[in-house]
């Protein structure tokens, strides 16, 4: 669902990330449009949550080139997180002292476009955040992301820790969130069946490298040709 004719929400090409001079990730290029949701799939230790640090800007040098809405990015996190970068990493992004009205304060963000966004919030305001549910704490983390109007946004395992009907509704908000702010969504999901219910695409990583790309759709049937390439296996991919 890329604009008509506009670039890319996010554009990452030829990215080779890692730590302490080794690369864990190689020459990652993809683009996600404005409104699309994708899916970055992988076992654990593909490499997928290095790739969005390095996207985001909080891994050290590195090489290749991330563009937003056409504009390269440079710099570290928070010159990139400034408006065009939001970055949702694993566990609670919220402050657990701080009322749910605080936390949205503290990122600039009207409660009232939070509440519209997650009415589940309305009624937890003056609650401190860290006694709201892990679904909860999600969706306020979500807001306190998308109240700040990027047109990327990155996350990590959203699902993590939760129950799979909070899960669904975090997903399915998810999508609202997309069609309705127009940002470009990259998702990272080990969930084959979560990723199917909201992703538009998906790619699947292994050993630091994308190894296949599949429409949402088609996830559920491909499942065996998956797990597959998650145990190294290339045969099939396209
Ligand atoms: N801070 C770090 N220093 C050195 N190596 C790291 C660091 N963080 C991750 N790695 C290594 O980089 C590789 C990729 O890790 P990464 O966290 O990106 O994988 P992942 O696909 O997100 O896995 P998971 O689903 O388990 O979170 C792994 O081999 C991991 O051990």
């Amino acid at each position: 669902m890329t604009g008509d004719g506009a670039a890319p929400a996010l554009e990452v090409r030829g990215l080779t990330a890692g730590y302490g001079g080794m690369a864990v990730v190689h020459d990652v290029t993809l683009s996600v449009g404005h409104g699309e949701i994708v899916g970055l799939l992988g076992r654990n230790g593909a490499g997928k949550t290095t790739t969005l640090m390095a996207i985001a800007g909080f891994l050290g040098k590195h090489e290749g080139e991330v563009r937003v809405d056409g504009t390269p990015l440079r710099g570290p996190a928070h010159k990139r997180s400034r408006g065009r970068v939001g970055i949702l990493l694993e566990g609670r992004s919220v402050f657990p002292s701080l009322t749910t009205r605080q936390n949205l304060d503290l990122a600039s963000v009207d409660p009232d476009v939070a509440t519209e966004m997650f009415p589940e919030l309305k009624p937890k305001l003056r609650l401190r955040a860290g006694v709201l549910s892990g679904g909860e704490q999600q969706m306020l983390a979500l807001a306190r992301t998308v109240g700040r109007h990027p047109s990327a946004i990155l996350i990590d395992e959203l699902s993590f820790g939760l129950a799979p009907t909070v899960c669904e509704r975090l997903l399915s908000r998810l999508r609202s969130v997309a069609e309705s702010t127009g940002a470009g969504i990259l998702l990272v999901e080990q969930g084959v069946h979560y990723a199917a219910g909201v992703a538009d695409r998906v790619l699947i990583m292994n050993e630091g490298l994308i190894r296949a790309e599949m429409p949402g759709a088609e996830l559920i049937a491909r499942e065996e040709e998956i797990e597959r390439i998650y145990l190294g296996g290339l045969d099939d991919a396209a």
